[in-house]
């Protein structure tokens, strides 16, 4: 279903888990910021209001959303975070550099959540205008900020149940 058949922000709160024993990490692309900080806060906002406390949200910058994928590990060898969720704004620009940026940060969020066997959440926007990444945080088509925030506190809990 693609994103315009989806509200980002919409979620059923009774099948969100309490996150009031959770760490989560968030690592955010500064390129961008004026899209990445509208994430970063959908995403506080989404894990505050189901039990996580502002002090076990533990946010760091990165400079790009290619280094999300070694800021995610940096937090995740952390024992005490149980998950990480990386934000990031990629649009596209003149030059194929969109694609090597979007490839290696998608494989390389997922790859950090394999090695340390715990969630490494993909919240990075790649749009082809910036009017597609505003519209996706915060704008028409909602918040992916809450969508990934949500995706990490069900990945935790699952993790804790299976
Ligand atoms: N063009 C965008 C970038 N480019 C920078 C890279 O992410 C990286 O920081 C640089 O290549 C140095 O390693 N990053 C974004 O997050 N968004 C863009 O649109
Ligand atoms: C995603 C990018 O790196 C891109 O925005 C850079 O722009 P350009 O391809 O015009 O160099």
């Amino acid at each position: 279903m693609a994103t315009i058949n989806k509200n980002l922000s919409h979620y059923d709160k009774n099948s969100i888990p309490n996150g009031a024993d959770f760490k989560v990490g968030i690592v955010v692309s500064e390129w961008n910021d004026n899209i990445t900080l509208n994430l970063l806060k959908g995403a506080k906002e989404a894990l505050i209001e189901n039990g996580v406390k502002e002090d076990n949200i533990h946010v760091h910058f990165a400079p790009g959303s290619f280094e999300l994928s070694l800021g995610s590990q940096w937090l995740l060898e952390k024992d005490e975070i149980d998950g990480v969720v990386a934000i990031g704004s990629v649009i596209q620009g003149e030059t194929k550099h969109f694609d090597f940026v979007c490839d290696a940060t998608a494989q390389g969020i997922k790859d950090v959540g394999l090695k340390y066997n715990k969630p490494a959440i993909f919240c990075v926007l790649t749009d082809n205008t910036m009017q597609q990444a505003i519209d996706r945080s915060g704008g028409k088509h909602g918040n992916k900020g809450i969508e990934a925030a949500i995706a990490c506190l069900k990945m935790i809990q699952l993790k804790k149940t299976i």
